[in-house]
Order: C-alpha cells, then sequence, then structure tokens
C-alpha cells in the first residue's frame, strides 16, 4: 500500500475514539483510490481493466436508441425545453453514469493557491504520489505547472488539464466521481487561457485569499463565470495567514460580486492555530491527519469556542438559501428547520441556477480541508446532463438546438484550445454529445473539412493516457486534428456550429526581429505556433516598416513569449519598445462625393462615390465594430464594385488614416456613385473608397482613442499618501479604495500609455511592498496634447519614409 493511502473515519466520535485506539473497525475506513494504479481511461470510455463506472458504461450500450432519438428530437424542436425534462428523459444508466462526472475549472485571482490546492486534490485522488510545492525547496514544482518558466517564475501561464476520481461517502456508501480538471492562470495577461476553459467547463472552483478576499482578477474571473454561465463554489484559502478573515471573504463575494454566498462551514482556530473546520450542514468536526493531510477525521464534539458562531452561521446559511430556494424559503417561513437532505438540496439548486455559491475554507499548503471541497465539487456542481448546451443549426438559418450529453448521439465537440506537442499539435475537445472514437472520422463546422481521428488522449497535465474513445461530457486531446481555437466538430451528419469564446483585444504591442537572419527559419515557425495556440497573441507585417509586430495582452504576455522563443526555438531576438494599440474614431457626420480619374493613355481609371461617413452608436462593449452599408439604388454603382468598395472601407479601418491604428465606431454609407464603361475596375472603386475615407475621416474630426486600464493596486496603509501621488501624476481617476486593518486596496481607471514603468516606480514608493494587476477596460479619447503629439510624430514618420 503506498504512503498516501487517503483514509476518512467514519461520521461519529464513537469512530474517532476508535480511531485513537487504534481499533477503528475495517468498515469505519475507506481508502480513497490512492493505493489503485492509475486508471488508463474512466467513465467516459472504455478501458481494458473494468471499474464499476465502465460497468455502467458497456451497460449504456444497451441504451434504447428509440429513446435517445425521443430526447435528441424533443430538444432539437424545442431548445426552450427545460434541462431536468431532458435529464429526466434519459436512460437511468446513462444518468448515473453523467451523475459521476464533474468537468471542473480552478480560477481566481494571482497567487490565491490554485496550483497549491490542484496538487493536494491530485494526491488525495492518487493521481500523483508526492505533493511538490510551487516554487518548493525540492525545485521539483507542482505538476500542473509543468513549463519551465512557470516554475522557475512561480506562475501559472496556460492552464493544464488533469483528471482524477474521487470516492465521496455518502449514507456510508462510497460513490466515485470522475472529475476533469483545469488548473488556470490568475494572471490577467493570460486570461485567455480561463475563457477557453471556463467556456467547455460545466462547474468552477472560485479561490479567495483568506486574507485579500475579493482582489481585481477576482471581479474578472466573476465576469467571466457569469458570460459562460458556470457556477461555482468559493474556497477561501490560506486560513493559516496572518490576518485570515473568511467571513470578510464571504461578505465581498456578497456585496462585490453581487452573488449571494454563505459559508458551509466555520474555522476551527485561525491563523498558525488553524487545525480544521466544522461543517454547518451535517454539524460536525473535521480535522486532517496524517503527514499530508491525508487522513480525514470526523467528529460531533464541535470545540466549545466554536458553538456559537457555528450555531450563527448555520441560521445565516438558512436565510440566504431563503432568499435564493423557494423550499426554503417555505421552510423559513413556517419556522421550522431544513433537514440535511433539504439544504444540500437546496444549495445544489440554487448554485446550479447560478443564485448562489457555497463557501468552504481551508489552507491548501497546510494540507487542510481541501478534501470537503472535493465533496462539495461532486454535491453541488452540476454534471455535464444538467448544463445547458446549445448548437446552432446551419441549415435552419442558424435556429439554436440543445445538445444532449447522451453516448449514443451524433458526436458533436467543441475544439477549445490548440498546444504544440513534440507529437504534433494537440487539439483539446469537449465532446457535447456522442461518442468521439479513435479512427473516427469527424467534421469541422467551420471548413467543412472531414479528418480521421489518429489518436485520443486524455491530459494529466503534460503527460497523457491513450483512450480508444471519450463519452458524451468529457474532455480530451485528439492528435493530427487540424483546426482552430472554437471549431466545432461533428460527426458529419449535423450540420451544427457551437459559439466560440470571447476574445480580448489586443493592448500593447512591439516590434521583434530575430538577432541573426539565420535564425530567420525558427523565429517565424515559433511565430506561426504561438499564434494559433493563443489568440490573444497577434502578429502582422507592418506594411510601411515591413517589422514585425507582435501585440498581446500585457508586457509580461509579450515578455513570456521572448523568453519561449529563446528556450524552445533557440531564438535571441531584438524588441523595440512596447507601444501602446491605441484606436481611431470620426466624431461628426461627414458627406463625401469623390472621384478618382486617371488617364495616362491607354486604359484609365475611373471610379465615383458618394456618400457620407458617421460616428456609430455606443455598444455596451464600447466603441462598435466598423460597418459599411450599401444604399445605392438604380444600379449607379454594379454589385461587383460595391463589394470593391467595400474592401476598401475595411483596409481603411485597419489602418487609420492618423496614426495607422485600427479604426472603431465608424459607419460607411454609400448611396450613389458612377461608372465608367471602360476605365472602371474594382481596383478603382477600392482605391477611391479608400481615399474618400480619408478624406472624411479628417474632415469627420477624427479622435485617437487609447486603451484605459482598470488598474488595483494593494500595498501597506502607510503607503496611501504615495501611492495616490503616483497615480495623480497620471491622472488617473480613483474609482474604489478601500482600507483593511494592514493593507489598502485602490482601483483607478489609468491611461495606458501613463502605465509604462509604474512597476518600478510603485516598488521604489512602497519599499516593494506593493502590488498591482491592470486589466483592460475601456477605450476613450486620448488627451488633446497626446494626440497631438502621436499625429504629428506619425506624420513626420511617413514624411521621412516617403522621402526614402
Ligand atoms: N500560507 C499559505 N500560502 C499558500 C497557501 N496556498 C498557496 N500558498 C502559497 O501562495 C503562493 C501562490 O500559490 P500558487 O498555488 O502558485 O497560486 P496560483 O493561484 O496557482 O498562482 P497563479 O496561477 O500564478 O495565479 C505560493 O507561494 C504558495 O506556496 C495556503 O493555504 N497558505
Amino acid at each position: 500500500m503506498r504512503m498516501h493511502k487517503a483514509v476518512r473515519v467514519a461520521a461519529s466520535a464513537e469512530a474517532s475514539i476508535g480511531c485513537l485506539r487504534g481499533c477503528v473497525p475495517r468498515s469505519r475506513f475507506f481508502c480513497l483510490n490512492a493505493s489503485k494504479p492509475v486508471q488508463p481511461t474512466s467513465i467516459g470510455g472504455s478501458s481494458t481493466r473494468a471499474r464499476p463506472s465502465q460497468r455502467l458504461f458497456s451497460q449504456s450500450t444497451r441504451i434504447r436508441a428509440a429513446a435517445a432519438e425521443a430526447v435528441l428530437k424533443a430538444a432539437a424542436a424545442n431548445p426552450n425545453l427545460a434541462q431536468e425534462e431532458i435529464v429526466k428523459n434519459l436512460d437511468p444508466v446513462e444518468k448515473e453514469r453523467l451523475n459521476r462526472i464533474r468537468n471542473i475549472g480552478i480560477a481566481a485571482h494571482i497567487d490565491s493557491g490554485k496550483t497549491t490546492a490542484t496538487e493536494r486534490v491530485l494526491f488525495y485522488t492518487g493521481r500523483i504520489s508526492a505533493i511538490h510545492e510551487v516554487r518548493g525547496k525540492d525545485a521539483v514544482g507542482a505538476k500542473m505547472d509543468s513549463m519551465d518558466l512557470e516554475r522557475e517564475k512561480g506562475i501559472t501561464i496556460q492552464s493544464a488539464a488533469t483528471f482524477c476520481d474521487w470516492v465521496k461517502r455518502e449514507n456510508g456508501k462510497d460513490e466515485t466521481y470522475h472529475i476533469n480538471l483545469i488548473d488556470t492562470p490568475g494572471h490577467i495577461d493570460f486570461t485567455i487561457e480561463v475563457e477557453r476553459a471556463l467556456r467547455v467547463l460545466d462547474g468552477a472552483v472560485m479561490i479567495l485569499c483568506a486574507v485579500s478576499g475579493v482582489q481585481s482578477q477576482t471581479i474578472t474571473v466573476d465576469r467571466q463565470m457569469r458570460r459562460y454561465n458556470v457556477p461555482r463554489i468559493s474556497f477561501i484559502n490560506k486560513m493559516d495567514r496572518m490576518g485570515a478573515n473568511p467571513f470578510k471573504a464571504v461578505d465581498q463575494i456578497n456585496q462585490k460580486l453581487r452573488m449571494p454566498a454563505a459559508a458551509l462551514q466555520v474555522p476551527i482556530g485561525s491563523e498558525d492555530s488553524f487545525q480544521g473546520v466544522v461543517d454547518l450542514i451535517r454539524m460536525k468536526a473535521i480535522y486532517n491527519d496524517g503527514p499530508k493531510g491525508e487522513i480525514i477525521r470526523e467528529t460531533d464534539e464541535i470545540p466549545e469556542e466554536c458553538k456559537q458562531i457555528a450555531e450563527e452561521r448555520r441560521n445565516m446559511l438558512i436565510e440566504t438559501l431563503a432568499d435564493v430556494d423557494d423550499e426554503i424559503a417555505e421552510i423559513f417561513l413556517d419556522e421550522r428547520v431544513p433537514t440535511q437532505e433539504q439544504l444540500k438540496a437546496a444549495i445544489r439548486r440554487a448554485t446550479i441556477a447560478l443564485k448562489f455559491s457555497p463557501v468552504l475554507m481551508g489552507s491548501a499548503l497546510a494540507d487542510k480541508s481541501v478534501q470537503p471541497m472535493l465533496d462539495a465539487v461532486c454535491d453541488y456542481l452540476p454534471n455535464p446532463a444538467e448544463v445547458e448546451n446549445l448548437a446552432l443549426d446551419t441549415r435552419k438559418a442558424e435556429a439554436p438546438v440543445k445538445l444532449v450529453s447522451y453516448n449514443s448521439l451524433p458526436f458533436v465537440g467543441l475544439a477549445f484550445k490548440l498546444e504544440e506537442g513534440n507529437y504534433g499539435q494537440l487539439t483539446y475537445i469537449r465532446v457535447y454529445q456522442g461518442t468521439l472514437k479513435k479512427g473516427m472520422n469527424i467534421f469541422n463546422a467551420r471548413s467543412d473539412k472531414k479528418v480521421k481521428v489518429p489518436r485520443i488522449v486524455r491530459m494529466h497535465s503534460n503527460e497523457m493516457e491513450e483512450a480508444p474513445e471519450i463519452g458524451a461530457g468529457e474532455i480530451c486531446a485528439v492528435f493530427g486534428v487540424d483546426c482552430a481555437s472554437g471549431d466545432t466538430f461533428t460527426d458529419g451528419g449535423l450540420p451544427y456550429s457551437m459559439s466560440s469564446m470571447f476574445v480580448p483585444d489586443a493592448v500593447i504591442s512591439l516590434s521583434i526581429k530575430p538577432k541573426t537572419t539565420r535564425d530567420g527559419s525558427n523565429f517565424s515557425k515559433a511565430m506561426n505556433r504561438f499564434q494559433r495556440e493563443d489568440p490573444t497573441f497577434r502578429v502582422h507585417v507592418d506594411p510601411e516598416t515591413q517589422e514585425t509586430i507582435i501585440s498581446g495582452m500585457g508586457e509580461l504576455h509579450l515578455e513570456i513569449y521572448v523568453e519561449r522563443m529563446r528556450r524552445e526555438y533557440g531564438v535571441a531576438v531584438e524588441t523595440g519598445k512596447p507601444q501602446v494599440s491605441y484606436r481611431e474614431t470620426i466624431t461628426e457626420r461627414v458627406e463625401f462625393d469623390h472621384t478618382l480619374k486617371k488617364q495616362t493613355g491607354g486604359a484609365g481609371d475611373f471610379a465615383r462615390v458618394v456618400g457620407w461617413l458617421e460616428p456609430m452608436e455606443m455598444t455596451e462593449n464600447g466603441y462598435a465594430t466598423p460597418k459599411f452599408e450599401n444604399q445605392v439604388t438604380g444600379g449607379a454603382i454594379s454589385e461587383k464594385f460595391i463589394y470593391a468598395c467595400e474592401k476598401g472601407f475595411m483596409l481603411s479601418c485597419e489602418k487609420g488614416p492618423l496614426l495607422g491604428h485600427q479604426v472603431l465606431g465608424t459607419h460607411m454609407v454609400i448611396n450613389d456613385g458612377a461608372i465608367h464603361l471602360t476605365d472602371s475596375s474594382e481596383m478603382a472603386f477600392k482605391n477611391a473608397t479608400q481615399q474618400a475615407f480619408r478624406k472624411a475621416f479628417k474632415e469627420g474630426k477624427g479622435q485617437v482613442l487609447e486603451p484605459l486600464m482598470k488598474t488595483t493596486i494593494t500595498a501597506p496603509n502607510e503607503f496611501q499618501g504615495n501611492i495616490v501621488g503616483l497615480l495623480n501624476k497620471r491622472n488617473a481617476i480613483i474609482s474604489d479604495t478601500e482600507i483593511g486593518p494592514e493593507d489598502f486596496t485602490l482601483t483607478a481607471d489609468c491611461s495606458l500609455n501613463a502605465m509604462f514603468g509604474f512597476s518600478s516606480q510603485l516598488r521604489a514608493a512602497t519599499q516593494g511592498k506593493g502590488e498591482f494587476g491592470m486589466e483592460f477596460s475601456h477605450y476613450a479619447p486620448a488627451p488633446g496634447q497626446l494626440q497631438k503629439e502621436l499625429i504629428s510624430a506619425y506624420e513626420k514618420n511617413q514624411a521621412e519614409r516617403n522621402k526614402k
């Protein structure tokens, strides 16, 4: 038996006495599957070894096809069909299989302990045989931070997927849950990793620091969870730290995130005397014993000093639930006390309905109270069948259809992440419906291309295990499937397409080139790979300077790619100064009537375009994407030439007239024009539109927009004056200040341009004790003086280039 055998003592005081005496009846212990070798596949696929879950799967082949068909038909015919109705109609065996799957992500503010907690999850479930710390003394590093750079810097850069089986004891019975887990980075520069993970996961664990509570990136991940309707449990980590206050964090979830939340536990002791938690549903004290907290000891004896707070917090839990759940509301109004089962059922219902977040607490680093968090994942987060997933039927004017997590239905999956591995491109796929089998042909809904799936694997961080097939509701990776991030795959029979993930705009760019020309080919390879893997990393060649420009989410984001290029491709590069990605917009409506006419002997050029350029209304995301409209009547310009006008407009918007940056919020209408029988061409109309655009844009008071960054700064209270001074110098607008017992947190909107070099100034102003994070907030007009300077520098540059 391996050392890290995880053992749970049965839920009674008698059991804990038995444990102390070393004479606990056999049945009172149960082993988590730590002592078993890791299985090659799990519930969703088939494997060489039979496990109870797999027996379920093999039974599922007996599912009546007609029933499956009926469910699908009902769902497709009525996308409003309640998800519960679909679940109710599922075959019982299939229902049970799905009930034992959880696809979850771990997301949080930077450094909250996501990777540390995930390391415990892997250890307690037997996926790894020893715990290694992030930046630990043994220099091995946590399993999920597999990249050298991650281990050196102690930060997660790429999300990593893994899977494990958790055995939960329920009513004296062991229940095995299969958990697919994605650990995501906390740093905002790698936010796309959180976006794509949350796009395909059914639930999340939101980790908070017990001292800092809700932080800037907690707010970002909260927004991302809402964007994809992902229910979450909250885990307040670092209960061993000085100043830990879990209830402050609970209040902040309620107030700052506006998510009704209540603690399901209260701590026993705190800071360095943190010992365990009291479970408020069962009113039991839970402790971790053993060298790595692998032994869970539960007892009815709640420490005297915790009794009152436990009672109070239990009442608060019931009250909060009464606000979000009808059944508990009724019980509450009748002044009855809900049973444990009623409470658990209500927490589950409300969590899945996105109305509530149950809060657990512990210390991952101190190996305390991580296992109850895993129980909560199984108890309160949805199984794949309980989550509504829609696709669009491209045959029926993109009408929404429901996907049903059912193995025997036609396959539908979404490629959510690409990674270049030693064996070629690895594509992560979430299977929403049907079964993905090795050797099967699948169709890319975007390109309509058929590809064969040569190899399917399950990822365990940077390791992989072969799987012959993957069932509905599961996550896997495939080799040899060429596609883009966000592509939908089907078995060819269904014309379905799923929505992709949100890709934020790049805010910073720099020029880059290899130091020596012989590195050119590796340089291009690296650029191609990084672009394919990360939609927020963009590369283009400036047509005028011929420089390669990379753009991304922040300085760190680009720095990491520069470093990866050196390490992974042996290419040393030279980079220019980071530049802000400005935008340009028009502020007034301007009419134009522009004729392009050239007669240089032989065939000439002729095109006349008439119309106007006007500002567009702001959308909820800020400045709108530019729009072209054709209002030509009576055939003044033929369709073919109108298409060329549109092309000219799009090209103009890619490189605005003021600074050569992208144009936003600008609408072009063409309502008249003229053609010449012999001299008109598509090229002439394209050029005429570009010329008209350039002229009208300047007349319409074109304006430079700059990215404003939501900046959060945390530092000890004595430095508040210094920091406000720093921000004032940068014309930042302070929107919120929160003063804690030791630290304060300040939120402000700052121009990105003014923030270069801020990190070293902050360090100097706070004796290295201040931290800050920045996230793109919105575009706003740049200050007049800056606009003038930028425009004149650009014009000077252009003039010099033209001279050459
Ligand atoms: N005191 C204390 N420190 C912890 C705890 N959990 C994690 N840490 C420490 O916090 C730091 C960050 O931990 P990580 O697990 O890397 O945090 P993360 O959220 O994965 O970090 P990113 O992915 O880079 O955002 C490390 O130094 C950990 O040792 C805890 O429970 N208590």
